[in-house]
């Protein structure tokens, strides 16, 4: 037998029938299910009479439009609430099984998938989302569909799909203390750029990787998307299974034993082929910060701005100044001199426990039970968990004290300021440091401006009001 690639793998147990042309029927063991891209997916179904076709396969919860302050009075936005609603009376028809806005497992769809354990390796997932890429950290085919995919799905359980190439991304080496997994997928976005992956599934490999928690491997996956390809994916190992054991939707018995000697093949066979292979020194990682309105334009709290009269090329050239000019920054400046007006910790890139961890440490680590705050010039530092699971564990280890007392907002769970669909916002020519994914235009808010970091450099930035070096702190 031919050696295969994980994706190959997963590809191969999962094709129902392959077209001539290439497309291909997959069938999807998961199908999570947010407000925002099902409305009209339900309306088809009702429109063709369908029935949703395995209802167990289905999982979802709102998180777009949830308001991140006191939920009691309900949503107060007319158009967010009719979104939640709609959610709430779709699965409640369909009989779907949903976390409802006040039930304590609510938050971020892809948060609340792995953690319990609705993601497993060896499955294909997907939802009406592009960052369903983060599932492929457990070695699970995921990507984002588009809101007619989500009706297919809905309907039969399957999905029209042609295959990908195969790249691999190789860190290898150990990252320095105070560097993480969002400085890791931001400095292969920095290389390969945001088209790199287009028309790849990439697999994330290396040391480096290996290295990272459950949690590291989901913030690198699901920039995956940011990087071009619509799934990232990384080999299973213990520290897959470990994470997956015991939780709600895991099997068990002997079911988990049978399940764990499938998930033990899921890993590229050696000398697979792969048709792109880009490789990256984890030592040479630096803490990243994106400058412009694009992830790839992504330098290291070490560099200074670019300057697009030193640029030859005139498309980067004036791509440059446009990002400049709405960046409201002047070429040259050092990243650190950077002062940002608000920070967000959050989003399905980094709002699971560790990333509360890695936060609040630096918070502590700054403040030193001097009773030090967020800088004077911070109008807004908000910590928004990834769910109500991630809220109470990270409460139980007090990091909501630590949060709090240096004058963080501690917010309830959902997508918040990542994206301007909710309450949670930037006014017009605000500055951001935040640990969500995306940087474009208005992301956040019309006339916001985005910066990427990590949850380190987020928390140290609340602190000092300005881009810092974390690694000094590690
Ligand atoms: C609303 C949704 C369709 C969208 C996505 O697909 O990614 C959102 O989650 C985002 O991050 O921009
Ligand atoms: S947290 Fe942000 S990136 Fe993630 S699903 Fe929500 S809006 Fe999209």
């Amino acid at each position: 037998m031919t050696q295969r690639t994980l994706y190959d793998k997963l590809w191969d147990e999962h094709v129902v029938h392959t077209e001539e042309d290439g497309t291909a029927v997959l069938y999807i063991d998961r199908h999570l299910v947010h407000e925002v891209t099902s409305p009209q997916a339900f309306e088809g179904l009702d429109l063709a009479g369908r029935k949703v076709w395995r209802l167990s396969a289905n999982l979802a919860v709102s998180d777009h439009n949830v308001p991140t302050t006191d939920r009691s009075a309900g949503i107060a936005d007319p158009v967010s609430r009719l979104q939640v609603d709609t959610l709430d009376k779709n699965c409640d028809r369909h009989g779907i099984t949903q976390f409802k806005m006040n039930d304590r497992r609510q938050g971020i769809v892809h948060v609340i998938g792995p953690e319990q354990g609705a993601t497993l390796p060896g499955m294909t997932v997907v939802c009406g989302d592009s960052h369903t890429s983060t599932h492929g950290a457990f070695g699970a085919l995921a990507h984002g569909i588009g809101t007619s995919e989500v009706e297919h799905v809905l309907a039969t359980q399957t999905l029209l799909a042609k295959k990908a190439k195969n790249m691999l991304i190789r860190v290898e080496g150990q990252v320095l203390p105070g560097v993480g997994a969002k400085d890791i997928v931001l400095a292969i976005i920095g290389k390969i750029g945001t088209a790199g992956g287009t028309g790849y599934t990439i697999e994330f490999a290396g040391s480096a990787i290996r290295a990272l928690t459950m949690e590291g491997r989901m913030t690198v996956c699901n920039m995956a998307i940011e990087a071009g390809a619509r799934a990232g994916l990384i080999a299973v190992d213990d520290t897959t299974i470990n994470y997956c054991k015991g939780r709600p939707f895991s099997p068990s018995g002997v079911e988990w034993d049978l399940a764990v000697a499938y998930w033990r093949t899921l890993h590229s066979d050696a000398g697979a082929h792969f048709d792109a292979v880009v490789e990256l020194d984890a030592a040479q990682i630096r803490p990243q910060v994106t400058w412009g309105t694009s992830p790839e334009m992504v330098l290291s709290i070490e560099d200074r701005l670019p300057d697009p009269d030193r640029e030859r090329d005139a498309v980067k050239r004036s791509a440059i100044e446009r990002a400049l000019t709405y960046m409201a920054l002047e070429p040259n400046k050092a990243i650190a001199d950077i002062r940002v007006d608000k920070v967000f910790i959050g989003s399905c890139t980094n709002s699971r426990i560790e990333d509360m961890r890695e936060a609040a440490a630096v918070v502590k680590r700054i403040a030193g039970g001097s009773g030090r705050r967020v800088a004077s010039n911070i109008r807004q530092a908000l910590v928004v968990p990834g769910s109500g699971l991630v809220k109470a564990q990270a409460e139980a280890e007090g990091l909501d004290k630590i949060f709090k007392a240096a004058g963080f907002e501690w917010r309830e769970p959902g997508c918040s300021m990542c994206l301007a669909m909710n309450a949670d916002r930037l006014e017009p020519g605000e500055r951001c440091a935040s640990t969500s994914n995306r940087n474009f235009e208005g992301r956040q808010g019309a006339g916001g401006r985005t910066h990427l970091v990590s949850p380190a450099m987020a928390a140290a930035a609340a602190m000092e009001g300005h881009f810092v070096d974390v690694r000094r702190l590690a």
